[in-house]
């Protein structure tokens, strides 16, 4: 586990670009800022390629989709292939959304990506998996989430992050977990979208996605388990303003007796 990656990314500021949704926007620029990467958002297809050029990765979020936005999703995913720029998918509600679930369908046949990043509804949903999803929200089911994560990964040919209380994560040959985190993560809205965006971050200063999903996802989820123990009594409201101050400021040395990963 490269917990160091932090530093490279504290290092390097890597500029992440972000097609966010309007409802976690904030979140997602103030958790990749206090990390120590550089967001910007876009909704104009006409600076894509400007934007792909200075960016070092890209995470298209599907939050709060237009015909428009999917435009601009294609033409920035196709750019980012072009100049090597490692792109993050998070596919907000596709297993509840069945025109979601064909939209990105029909962009990740339409460009290759290093990481797909959602919860356990979501990642069943692209994998062709059986599961009741709940919203935005994993919601239930009975397969196996190894198998669900790898064979997703074998499919769309990336490393594919299942998140929730236990993460799973495949490049489809081999499976790695997290244990970390905190139920807190779950009441407050904007979790999944900030861990995306970070682990773009993550994958601007690794040439290996699956390493750079395995470091940001146990660093978020670390950070979030951390903050939960050390105050007891913050709620879903406190609890998203104290993370972007311990993303900010835990060392990896933080990590060393809290992280629980195979
Ligand atoms: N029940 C839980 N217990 C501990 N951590 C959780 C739990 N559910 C989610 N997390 C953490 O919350 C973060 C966001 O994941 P998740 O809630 O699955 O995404 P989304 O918001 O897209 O559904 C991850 O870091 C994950 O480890
Ligand atoms: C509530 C909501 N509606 C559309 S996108 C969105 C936010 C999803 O955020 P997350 O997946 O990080 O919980
Ligand atoms: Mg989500």
């Amino acid at each position: 586990m490269q917990i160091d990656m932090l530093n490279k990314v504290r290092g390097q500021n890597p500029v992440v670009l972000n097609v966010a949704n309007f409802v976690t926007v904030q979140d997602v620029a103030n958790a990749l800022n206090a990390i120590g990467a550089s967001p910007i958002m876009s909704k104009e297809v006409a600076e894509a390629e400007e934007m792909v050029k200075m960016a070092g990765s890209v995470t298209i979020n599907l939050g709060t989709l237009t015909k428009e936005q999917v435009i601009q999703m294609r033409t920035i995913g196709t750019l980012a292939n072009q100049f090597h720029k490692p792109v993050v998918l998070d596919p907000v509600a596709v297993g509840a959304v069945h025109y979601r679930l064909e939209t990105a369908l029909d962009l990740l046949a339409s460009f290759p990506v290093s990481i797909i990043r959602g919860n356990a509804g979501e990642i069943a949903a692209l994998g062709g998996f059986d599961w009741r999803a709940h919203g935005i929200d994993a919601g239930t089911g009975s397969g196996n989430l190894d198998q669900i994560t790898k064979q997703t990964a074998t499919k769309f040919h990336c490393v594919v992050i299942a998140s929730g209380a236990t993460d799973t994560i495949s490049d489809g040959k081999t499976v790695a977990h997290i244990y970390n985190g905190t139920s807190l993560f779950q009441a407050h809205v904007g979790s999944g979208d900030m861990l995306s965006s970070i682990v773009a971050a993550f994958a601007a200063v690794c040439d290996d996605p699956y390493a750079a999903a395995q470091a940001a996802t146990l660093i978020f989820a670390a950070t979030g388990e951390k903050l939960a123990l050390d105050q007891p009594a913050l709620g879903p409201g406190t609890f998203g303003s104290h993370l972007m101050d311990y993303l900010n400021k835990l060392q990896t040395t933080d990590f060393d007796q809290i992280a629980r990963f195979d």
